[in-house]
């Protein structure tokens, strides 16, 4: 077993000082000392660590500035596992791996965490056995890094660096075992592929690599004790952590017969890490890919202007127009009648369509915040700026900006907005340098902003450039048939969302849906049929359903039978100018019960 000094804070820190319990090691600055330190603080032969009756001791040998352990000034102390030992600014912690009872006998190599994290172990050039080994390792991680930046597949990727490995470090079994609970690890692939891989990674390693984060290489070959030997069948091991953020899992190589090379064990730790980079950047990839793909049928699905209607193909002969001339558009209608859905349209019938559209809704963004956000700010510009922002009009570069309910826009960013139009650059909030971009501004409303600008809240000039090119989205009660086929569209869409294809809609049900007024337009008539199709019972969708008013009763303020009762026999008083028989026919009651209904609700005729 090898203990260690790891150098956890100072000039050295990550690295780590084998401890030979032959020899006493020296500490200090001295060119001569085994653990040669840069501290200043560090005298040049500050102290020394030495073994001796079966326990590591540490001796100041007078040093100018003293030594701590754990935190005591100490002339000399017994060094226990994990003690710190303090000299100026640099602490080094005694690491005797706790192998169980049959490592004890293995000899032990270990890289700590913090040189796995950094990568900050190196070859060992002066030392190396074969500075060409050395330079054909470096080649081969660098193939190796090229492959990892394009591969694909998450297998691919493994297999290709378990195959490099077992070819390159002459291990007879190469292998990525992965946690299985309980601190267990299995199996997820080894090479050769037709190997029956009985060996289990002993749990004490486990724990050691995974938690620690520590790469090891045992090596019992020498072991006089073959009982208690880990692996009967291997005579060396590397244990290589595979770690990101989290631990992926523990590369294994292993050999019959002795002896992995000290360059082996670097190149497999190079490799591990160079591993776990290429299968997490793998699979988040393909992961985006699929994530993607399915967005990408969703919008294209979404995006799909319906309606065949005169009013609405007037409106997509326009779009395609608009689309491509140069300026900014403005679209109009009332809210849910699908401005965002033509704002789309317009953008990929641009010649911007492989640029992103990016949309902001001016009315989401507090006041305060509006313009820094659209046109970026400095950290530090005002209170709780933490941080540069990079605006929305710099994102879009290139691009489209979508700018749903313009009419929130501040006056101050009204006038930014305006100076982009006319080709001017802007000065991001708290910066210093003016930003020139080239954006297409699409913007939307569905308030009236003739009347804004009558009432000075919007800039006439900014709402002359922005209608250079106007489109009016029709309200849907206008849409005639378009009603129905958006109807069956959404029908269609919701049944298939929530696997109930043989869902059908009542002719009753359809009728209700054609007298509704629909003042929330497309997007309330989607919300209806999403809700119908979820609660509907098979096999169709009845009025009730709907979950609709009938449609002239669409205002009611309240349900209270005896305010609606009183509110008709009013109605009908007036109708009747006052003749209570009268309006007692025409509510289907008899007098006396109109008589008496009057005077319980204090009515003046
Ligand atoms: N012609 C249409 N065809 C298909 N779906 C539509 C159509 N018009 C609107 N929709 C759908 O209705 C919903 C509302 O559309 P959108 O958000 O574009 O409306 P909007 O006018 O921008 O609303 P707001 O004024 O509230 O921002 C969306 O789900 C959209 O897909």
């Amino acid at each position: 077993m090898i203990s260690y000094l790891a150098v956890r804070t100072g000039p050295e820190k990550g690295r780590q000082f084998p401890l030979d319990p032959a020899r006493p090691m020296h500490v200090g600055r001295g060119a001569s000392c085994e653990i040669m330190l840069t501290d200043p603080v560090s005298s040049r032969f500050h102290a020394v660590v030495f073994y001796e009756d079966g326990n590591w001791h540490l001796r100041d040998t007078s040093s100018r500035n003293g030594t701590l352990v754990n935190g005591q000034k100490a002339e000399s102390a017994r060094l226990l596992d994990q003690s710190v030992i303090t000299i100026g600014g640099t602490e080094m912690q005694l690491v005797e791996p706790d192998l169980d009872s049959h490592d004890d006998s293995m000899n032990t190599l270990a890289i700590s965490k913090e040189m796995m994290q950094h990568g900050s172990w190196r070859f060992d050039l002066e030392h190396s056995e074969n500075q060409q080994v050395v330079a054909e390792h470096v080649m081969d991680l660098y193939q190796l890094a090229l492959h990892l930046l394009t591969g694909e597949q998450p297998d691919e990727v493994l297999i290709t660096v378990l195959e490099l490995l077992k070819d390159r470090t002459g291990a007879d079994l190469v292998g990525l075992s992965v946690e299985s609970g309980g601190g267990r690890l299995k199996w997820l692939r080894v090479v050769p592929v037709d190997s029956k891989c009985t060996t289990l990674v002993p749990k004490s390693m486990a724990k050691r690599v995974i938690q620690g984060n520590e790469a090891l290489w045992m090596n019992d070959c020498n072991s006089d004790d073959t009982s208690v030997k880990s692996h009967k069948e291997w005579s060396d091991a590397i244990y290589i952590p595979v770690a990101t953020d989290e631990t992926i899992g523990v590369l294994c190589l292993y050999r019959r017969e002795p002896s992995f090379k000290e360059s082996d064990f670097d190149f497999a730790a190079s490799a591990g890490r160079l591993l776990a980079i290429g299968l997490s950047r793998v699979v988040e990839h393909s992961q985006l890919v699929a994530e993607n793909k399915r967005m990408a049928s969703r919008t294209a699905e979404c995006d799909e202007l319906i309606g065949e209607s005169p009013i609405m193909q007037r409106l997509k002969a326009k779009i395609a127009r608009v689309g491509n001339a140069n300026g900014s558009v403005l679209i109009r209608g009332e809210s849910g009648t699908g401005k965002e859905l033509v704002a789309r349209a317009v953008h990929r019938a641009s010649p911007q369509v492989k640029r992103p559209m990016l949309t902001v809704n001016c009315a989401a963004i507090p006041r305060d915040l509006i313009e820094s956000q659209l046109f970026g700010h400095k950290k530090g510009s005002f209170t709780g700026a933490d941080k540069d922002h990079i605006g929305w009009f710099e994102q879009a570069h290139t691009g489209t900006l979508f700018l749903d309910e313009i009419g929130e826009l501040t006056l101050e960013g009204q006038a930014k907005l305006l100076r982009i139009l006319e080709g001017h650059p802007f000065l991001p909030v708290g910066a210093t340098e003016e930003v020139l971009v080239d954006v297409r501004v699409i913007a939307a409303t569905n308030r009236d902003l003739a009347e804004f600008v009558r009432e000075k809240q919007f800039r006439e000039d900014l709402f002359y450039r922005l209608s250079v090119f106007e489109l009016l989205v029709p309200p849907l009660r206008d849409r005639g048939d378009d009603l129905d086929m958006l109807i069956d569209h959404f029908l269609d869409h919701y049944r298939r969302e929530n696997g109930r294809s043989t869902l059908e809609i009542s002719n009753e049900a359809r009728v209700m849906l054609r007298e509704y007024p629909w003042p929330g337009n497309v997007r309330q008539l989607r919300n209806v049929i999403d809700s119908a199709v979820v609660m509907a019972d098979d096999p169709t969708i009845e009025r009730d359903d709907l979950g609709l008013r009938d449609a002239g009763l669409s205002r009611l303020d309240t349900l209270r039978i005896d305010l609606w009762e009183e509110r008709l026999i009013r109605k009908a008083l007036k109708r009747t100018e006052g003749s209570i028989p009268e309006a007692a026919k025409l509510l289907g009651i008899s007098r006396a019960t109109a008589y008496r209904k009057i005077s319980d609700y204090n009515i003046d005729r």
